[in-house]
């Protein structure tokens, strides 16, 4: 259990969400002291330390209270839940939100020159995958009678090696199948990185930490969504203007100095706007547009 009184959040050390879990820590204002070999990071300005793992271990540390968030794709987390649950050990967490990167798809694939395959096909064939706990579920829920052969990495090699018939494996371009000869089939999960917690976590200062963190988290997402539009326009067509805009947030209007037929308006968007909208809106005699990024929100 982790018996300090700093929050500890768990990462991964290094590969596809380090870079975003680091970034997204920093939105949320947790300053830290990231030197590359280390272990822990301690943040400077908040009672929280930051566990940096290969993310295979962080749903573990996590189940176990060892940390008391952690960061991983929910591809990781589901395989962790299911294998401890066959071994009868601590599984629950509470899943805090799902986060904008580390999407990918866990899918089935075999090779090109096969071509297009049913599920019959699987019948009596070796499959090679990280995550050998989600493939034997779907392959019961699909009746497929075919045998699991656990890689911990290359699982796209493993057909040409002559380890496997086919492979399951995860997927964001489909690059790494194509490079590899192989076509895709079937998604079995479909994935993205997620905040997890304890599900036994009772430290009143460290749930307030965290109900601290997550308006936060929200206010990061909201404002990754939003935009911020700037433009005149003519007093004549204010309503049709309006009108055009995406969003329903009301717009400030102000007036602008030595022009008695044109305002500013300004406005927050829930959605971007799209190249035609803006060219609607020139139509109308509006000019000057701006559309841009917003960095924090809190409403
Ligand atoms: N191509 C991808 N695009 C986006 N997200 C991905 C992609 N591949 C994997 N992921 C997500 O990122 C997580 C980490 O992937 P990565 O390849 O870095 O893992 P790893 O090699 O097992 O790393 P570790 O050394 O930490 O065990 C995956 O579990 C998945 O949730
Ligand atoms: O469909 P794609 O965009 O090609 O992405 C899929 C690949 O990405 C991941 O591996 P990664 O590149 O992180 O390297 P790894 O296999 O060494 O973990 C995953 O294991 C696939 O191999
Ligand atoms: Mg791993």
């Amino acid at each position: 259990m982790n018996t300090t009184n700093r929050l500890r959040i768990a990462i991964q050390k290094s590969g596809r969400l380090s870079k975003d879990c680091q970034s997204l820590l920093k939105q949320l204002g947790v300053k830290l002291n990231l030197r590359e070999q280390r272990l822990i990071a301690h943040s400077t300005n908040m009672p929280i330390d930051v566990l940096r793992v290969r993310d295979d271990d962080i749903p573990g540390l996590v189940m176990d209270g060892v940390c008391d968030l952690g960061i991983v794709g929910e591809n990781v987390l589901v395989e962790t839940q299911a294998e401890r649950e066959r071994v009868g050990q601590a599984n629950a967490v509470k899943k805090l939100s799902k986060l904008d990167f580390g999407y990918c798809r866990l899918a089935l694939a075999w090779p090109q020159e096969l071509g297009q395959q049913s599920k019959d096909w699987f019948n009596g064939k070796r499959i090679a995958t990280t995550y050998p706990e989600i493939l034997k579920q779907y392959l019961a829920d699909e009746n497929i009678d075919a045998s699991v052969v656990m890689l911990t990495g290359s699982v796209e090699v493993a057909p040409r090696a002559g380890l496997a018939d086919a492979i399951c494996d995860l997927v964001s371009t489909g690059a790494t199948l194509e490079a590899n000869g192989l076509m895709q089939g079937d998604t079995i999960l479909e994935s993205n990185a997620c905040l997890i917690q304890n599900a036994n976590l009772n430290d009143d200062n460290k749930l307030s930490l965290i109900n601290k963190l997550l308006p936060r988290l929200k206010g990061v997402r909201q404002a990754k969504e939003s935009k911020y539009i700037m433009l005149h326009a003519p007093k004549a067509k204010l309503e049709e203007v309006c009108a055009l805009l995406p969003g329903t947030g009301q717009p400030t209007l102000l007036s602008l100095a030595g022009s008695e037929d044109y305002v500013a308006l300004h406005m927050v968007s829930s959605e971007t706007l799209f190249w035609e909208t803006m060219e609607e809106l020139k139509a109308l005699g509006a000019n000057s547009i701006l559309v841009m990024p917003i960095e924090k929100m809190m409403e």
